[in-house]
């Protein structure tokens, strides 16, 4: 915990929150405070698709439309930015031209980030990211329950030959034993599969699944649960892949499926784990050209404070 008050958001009150840099929700960036307890990074990377890209600009648009947050959070009843040192710490350099060291570029700058703040909350770019950074947490935490919301597995083996994608982080970080393969699950998962084995091999690398049809046949409650009795208070990384939301809640992304969560289940789910313990969180594939009045924007930057609040609450 930083010894120092914590400096919030610019004051919206004073200055047009339509003025100036956008900083995640207009706060203030790392290099602006002696110290801070949460830090908010982007990885503008999009190399990792195997579909539509452009999701290298989305922690560009993300801030743009968390401009409009505002400092009280009554879901959870918490002013986050007040309990904690929340920054802004700026973009990850990723090099869009060697997907390796892209991949390193992500692991360094997020271990180096991690030794100066207590938790990170990125907003990617593709999927892949996942990998590098729970090689980054681990250094930390050791194996960590992975809690992740997507349309996808993303536990495939390789596309092309190559065994580092958008599509693989799961797989490759259960193989690398980055993953506590007792307490780890996936949120909101549906749609076409390659085949029938797809579910076998998700099984055997560690993960059980909520599906978006047991979300909707059985409520939010009901998969909180389900959760919740999985994760207990293992040390818990939350991985969002926007593209768990609807195509009509989340038109902005790369791989869009139809039949998924609505915002409001999204949030509902995020606000009865946030008690949970979790220590690191990505927002990720939010691809702005795709995107319609900030519809997609806007759902990640709530999802993003929704998780912002939940780790300052515990602490
Ligand atoms: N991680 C995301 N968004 N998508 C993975 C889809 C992989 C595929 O095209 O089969
Ligand atoms: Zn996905
Ligand atoms: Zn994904």
């Amino acid at each position: 915990m930083t010894s120092h008050t914590p400096q919030g958001p610019v004051d919206a009150s004073l200055t047009p929150r339509y003025a100036g840099i956008a900083t995640f929700a207009k706060l203030p960036r790392i290099e602006d405070v002696p110290s801070a307890d949460i830090a908010v990074v982007g990885v503008p990377f999009d190399s990792g698709v195997s579909f539509r890209p452009g999701a290298r600009f989305g922690p560009t648009h993300v801030r743009e439309a968390s401009r409009l947050l505002r400092p009280y959070n009554p879901a959870q009843d918490a002013s986050p930015f007040a309990l904690q040192q929340v920054v802004d710490a700026g973009d990850i350099v990723a090099n869009p031209f060697n997907l390796t060291e892209a991949v390193d570029q992500v692991e360094a700058a997020a271990t180096e980030l991690g030794e100066k703040v207590d938790k990170i909350v990125t907003i990617g770019g593709d999927h892949t990211i996942a990998l590098p950074l729970l090689r980054a947490i681990n250094k930390k935490h050791g194996p960590v329950a992975v809690l992740h919301f997507d349309a996808h597995l993303d536990t495939w083996d390789t596309y092309f030959g190559a065994p580092t994608t958008h599509g693989t982080p799961f797989r490759r970080a259960s193989e690398e034993g980055l993953i506590d393969m007792t307490a780890s699950m996936h949120g909101g998962t549906r749609g076409p599969l390659y085949g029938k084995q797809d579910l076998a091999d998700d099984v055997e690398l560690g993960f059980q699944i909520v599906t978006s049809e047991f979300i909707e046949e059985h409520g939010v409650p009901a998969a909180l649960e389900r959760i919740r009795e999985r994760v207990a208070d293992k040390p818990l990384y939350i991985s969002i892949d926007i593209d768990v939301l609807d195509p009509s809640h989340a038109p902005g992304t790369g791989t869009p499926e139809a039949g998924g969560l609505t915002s409001r289940e999204m949030l509902r789910l995020l606000r009865g784990l946030a008690d949970l313990n979790i220590v690191g969180a990505d927002v990720v594939e939010v691809s702005p050209a795709y995107d319609h009045a900030q519809i997609t924007a806007v759902a990640a930057s709530h999802v993003v404070y929704e998780l912002i609040t939940a780790m300052a609450k515990r602490a």
